[in-house]
């Protein structure tokens, strides 16, 4: 956790004294009923086979809606994996039309749960939600010098999405001087990043950088200014700062009014993945990617008769096919050396798919197609179902061709599409946004139309005449290039292509070109890993000197 600097008077216009009043006066819990606990010795010795949990503690509101809140945190953190214990700060009576009354928990008694679970309870990351007064502040920053956690993820919730106010102005200075100094990551929306800014307007993209960068001169070490909310924007787009670099995250904006609770889930679920071990950019990409996928699998839920409903946290136990193991996120660097199986060359050499795949990921290929054009249904899936086993244990994405219902099948992490095949939009509509989707091009045209699709990328070729595919015309240097300069997708050099003519095709140095995928060069050969293994030796070579 970031250590604790001295709060800054020059950095916080809006302070207010420490025993400013709560927002939310209302009257008091039950009286406690039991002394406050200290650590007690472990329940019994620790067997050598104790498997400590990932734990995220949440600090925040309950909603009874249990859209957002506590209850959208606990289950977005049970849906990662984590173990997820709650604070509680306020309970606020609201559903899908809006916020109708706060009752804040006492500050005493906020803190004394928090003593409860630190002090017990080997907490790995604190994510923090609403936080109703300035005295709730202090009291989280005491108990977090107190009990000190790996990472602290602060999500500065101050008006919810129906637009009742949370937290009020009274909590802006005890955050900006006694939290952020102390987060690993603070979350604003764009109207809480403008609030922290002292009501700054925050339209487009770059004031949504300029924000983080604000937001970071407080202190936090990573600032993600979200752009949910961002008004007239057809993709999600959030912004991610490190201090040094931004990043533009972008997402499918879901079209569903099914949105309650995605701030609460993505800082959750960013809390839950650093409670794994991730690095700060992969959480929140995973998070991004969560939220995307649930948003897309409740985008026909209908709880509740108001305009914003909650969502599915759970959606990858009703869907099979969408598991949580497959939520892949597209690299384009995996496209480096791509390896596409064929049926008739396995046969010729006596050799099963499976044990084709695993010589190619041994090799060092770093990403998997099964195009079995002649190979019988059950026989292609039960293959698939292993391949996928091998991929998954090494990391590798497996693809499919052409075959959406093997894919499914098999929960493979994705399909690749010819232009004759299903169109890559339903394609998308089948699998939905956690998959990978590529598309065979030979025209800009076509690779506009596969961007417009959504797909992720684009199979370019055949760049030398191939025997693999009958009356395949073959594009050249000329035809790859053109498309590739035309795509705004990454794209993979694929047709004739072998250990003799690779290293020129890498050598072409278009930026967007990413790597080459092979058939005969791998599997029409008698030793698939040798083969592979020198080929990757090639393109590194290539790669280097271009
Ligand atoms: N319709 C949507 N489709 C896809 N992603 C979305 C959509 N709406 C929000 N998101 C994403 O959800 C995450 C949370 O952002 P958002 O701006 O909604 O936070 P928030 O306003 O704090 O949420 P809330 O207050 O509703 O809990 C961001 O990654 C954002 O891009
Ligand atoms: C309790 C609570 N926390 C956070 C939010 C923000 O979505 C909400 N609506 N309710
Ligand atoms: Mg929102």
């Amino acid at each position: 956790m970031a250590s604790v600097s001295a709060p800054s008077a020059a950095l916080s216009p809006h302070r207010t004294s420490a025993s400013a009043a709560l927002l939310f006066p209302y009257p008091c819990f039950s009286p406690r009923v039991s002394p406050a606990p200290t650590a007690r010795p472990r329940r019994l010795a620790v067997s050598a086979r104790a498997m400590p949990w990932p734990h995220v503690l949440t600090v925040a509101g309950s909603d009874s809606g249990a859209g957002a809140g506590i209850q959208a945190d606990i289950k977005a953190c049970a849906a990662l994996g984590a173990y997820c214990s709650s604070v509680i700060t306020a309970v606020t009576a609201q559903n899908t039309v809006g916020v109708q009354g706060v009752h804040a928990v006492p500050e005493e008694f906020v803190g004394e749960q928090l003593k409860s679970v630190l002090a017990d309870m080997s907490v790995d990351v604190v994510k923090t939600g609403m936080l109703p007064s300035a005295g709730i502040v202090k009291v989280l920053c005491e108990n977090l010098r107190k009990f000190p956690v790996k990472a602290l993820v602060v999500d500065p919730v101050m008006v919810s999405t129906s637009g009742d106010t949370l937290s009020g102005p009274s909590t802006l200075a005890t955050y900006r001087d006694e939290l952020f100094p102390m987060a690993d990551i603070v979350t604003p929306n764009v109207k809480e990043a403008s609030k922290l800014l002292g009501d700054v307007s925050l339209q487009t993209i770059s004031d949504m950088r300029s924000a983080a960068e604000s937001i970071y001169k407080l202190g936090p070490k990573h600032v993600l200014v979200k752009g949910g909310d961002m008004p007239d924007s057809t993709d999600a787009i959030d912004v991610f700062f490190d201090g040094e670099e931004f990043i533009e995250l972008h997402g499918l904006r879901i079209k569903t009014s099914n949105t309650h609770g995605t701030g609460c889930t993505l800082a959750s679920c960013i809390a839950a993945e650093l409670a794994k071990g991730a690095t700060m950019l992969h959480a929140v990409e995973v998070a991004k990617k969560f939220v995307e996928s649930a948003l897309y699998h409740s985008k026909d839920l209908v709880i509740g008769n108001g305009p914003q409903g909650p969502f599915d946290h759970l959606f990858s136990l009703n869907s099979p096919l969408h598991k949580m193991g497959s939520l892949h996120k597209f690299n384009p660097d995996d496209l480096f050396l791509y390896a596409v199986t064929d049926s008739g060359m396995n046969k010729k050499w006596g050799r099963s798919i499976k044990d084709a795949v695993k010589a190619a990921i041994e090799g060092g290929a770093t990403i998997v197609q099964l195009r079995e054009k002649d190979t019988e249904t059950r026989e292609f899936l039960e293959a698939a179902k292993a391949c996928v086993e091998i991929c998954r244990s090494s990391g590798v994405p497996l693809l499919i061709n052409d075959r959406v219902d093997v894919a499914l099948a098999c929960n493979a992490d994705g399909v690749h599409v010819g232009q004759s095949d299903m169109p890559a939009w339903e394609v998308r509509e089948l699998l939905g946004p956690g998959k990978i989707i590529g598309v065979s091009c030979k025209t800009p045209a076509q690779a506009g139309q596969a961007w417009k699709d959504g797909a992720d990328y684009i199979g370019c070729g055949g760049v030398f005449p191939t025997t693999t595919k009958a009356n395949n015309p073959t594009l050249g240097f000329e035809g790859l290039r053109t498309v590739c300069l035309a795509s705004k997708l990454p794209v993979v050099a694929i047709g004739g292509i072998n250990t003799g003519n690779a290293g020129s095709v890498m050598e072409l140095g278009l930026p967007n070109l990413k790597g080459v995928a092979v058939v005969s060069a791998l599997f029409d050969r008698e030793c698939v890993a040798t083969e592979t293994r020198s080929l990757r030796s090639i393109l590194m070579n290539a790669c280097s000197r271009s």
